[in-house]
């Protein structure tokens, strides 16, 4: 170790997330493994030591620091991974607001050409310069909110050359912005207008022409589907996710949002790495989603924005030993918030999770949803250096007093990426 470039120390409350290297179920979902008067030394990206300070600056001892960050007594954790997000997309659905008041629901208005389609129109229309923009607006506000890795999905374009585009636009974000996204190939998201009727030729679109183009152009690791009544069946879903599997992609599926027709038992008989919404998953689903070691990420924020009066029950998929992530599902329609702090209160509030166990879903349960959490989602000596600072001095603090940005400081790959709550 030639020098310390960062030593982050005075920390309060230092929730490291250090134990097991699997995804965190059961009564693993809630150990955190908190330290009082903390540190961390950084060097380069990486952690070299973290733990109480004094432990710390006598293993730094005789060392150069060329930085150093009084946390002031605050709570800091590691960086949030938001694993399911629709960050690249064109447009807005505020005027759909008005029919969703009036109880118009979620997928009669996709049924009528709306919702999904709508924004495939506006995504289809705009630039990658305009898109690009777009989404760097809201990357800008997810890192502001906590977090530094976020997952991004196509799926607003529908043809070979609008995927490209969306998934052309995530690569350019990883490459210039400080958070990192990792990319999800999303073609089976809606059957677009031009193939109303012809479903199964526009499946075909994505298994011989999507599915083998977006793998040779290395353009996302994952591929992902929406299996819901009135847009992809099981049998469709399950096709498609064959065809991505083999094709080398890892694959999520979007299961049980509204109605359940066995999207849960399809990610279990797949061995999907995880399966996303779940509202309406029963007991069979979770033991199938239990038995293939699936993780379930589940999104508060789209049940509440879509008024429906249930959510997922993540107490239940905690309790049988299925590990639970969390996610904004950040898009236009059914959850147009960038904010995991929000997350924090919901799946508190409605999932009835504890704040441990929230932030178990937000760090490593979703660096594993992503498959990264060989190096981020604990802060532990040779991971990546992404760290979070609040102005809170413990975890339950932060679902507790809701509607604002507790965020202090934000630290990247060992550089300090927001201070003061503010970019910089
Ligand atoms: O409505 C949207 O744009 C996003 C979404 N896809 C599946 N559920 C919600
Ligand atoms: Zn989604």
């Amino acid at each position: 170790m030639k020098q310390i470039d960062l030593l982050i120390y005075n920390i309060g409350c230092l929730v490291t997330m250090q134990g097991s290297p699997k995804p965190r179920a059961g009564t693993e979902q809630s150990k955190v493994h908190m330290i009082h008067h903390g540190a961390i030394a950084i060097q380069g990206e990486q952690i070299v030591a973290v733990g109480i300070e004094e432990e710390v600056r006598k293993s730094i001892q005789g060392l150069t620091v060329v930085k150093e960050l009084d946390a002031q007594g605050c709570l800091v954790t590691p960086g949030l991974i938001d694993p399911h997000t629709h960050l690249v997309h064109g447009g807005s659905r505020e005027h759909e607001l008005d029919l969703k008041l009036k109880g118009v629901p979620y997928l009669e208005i996709l049924a009528q050409g709306g919702g999904i389609l709508n924004t495939v129109q506006a995504t289809r229309k705009a630039t990658e310069e305009e898109l690009c923009l777009q989404a760097k607006r809201s990357l800008d506000l997810m890192l502001l909110f906590g977090a530094t890795t976020v997952e991004a999905k196509s799926g607003y374009g529908l043809t070979l050359e609008d995927e490209v585009k969306q998934l052309r636009v995530a690569k350019q974000l990883h490459e210039s912005h400080p958070v990192d996204i990792v990319s999800t190939f999303m073609g089976a998201h809606a059957v677009p207008v031009e193939y109303k009727g012809r479903s199964e030729e526009y499946v075909n679109l994505v298994l011989e022409e999507m599915l083998p183009e977006v793998k040779r152009l290395g353009l996302a690791e994952f591929c992902d589907i929406f299996c819901e009544h009135g847009v992809f069946s099981v049998e469709e879903s399950r096709k498609i996710l064959l065809k991505a599997k083999e094709l080398g992609f890892k694959i999520k599926i979007h299961a049980d949002e509204i109605e359940s027709i066995g999207g849960a038992e399809l990610a279990g008989e797949l061995g999907c790495i995880s399966a996303e919404h779940l509202l309406a998953t029963d007991t069979e689903g979770i033991e199938a989603l239990k038995k293939a070691g699936t993780i379930a990420v589940c999104l508060p924020a789209t049940s509440f924005n879509l008024r429906l009066q249930k959510h997922a029950p993540a107490r239940d998929m905690i309790e049988s030993g299925v590990p639970v992530a969390l996610s904004t599902d950040y898009n236009p329609g059914s959850s147009p918030t960038e904010s995991l702090q929000l997350v924090m209160t919901l799946a508190c509030l409605n999932l009835r999770m504890t704040p441990e166990e929230v932030l178990t879903a937000m760090t490593i349960n979703a660096a594993h949803a992503v498959g990264k959490a060989d190096t981020i989602g604990s802060l532990e000596v040779g991971k990546q250096a992404d760290i979070v600072l609040y102005n809170a001095t413990n975890l339950a603090y932060l679902p507790y007093h809701f509607g604002i940005n507790h965020v202090h400081s934000v630290v990247k790959k060992g550089n300090i990426v927001v201070s003061e709550g503010k970019l910089i």
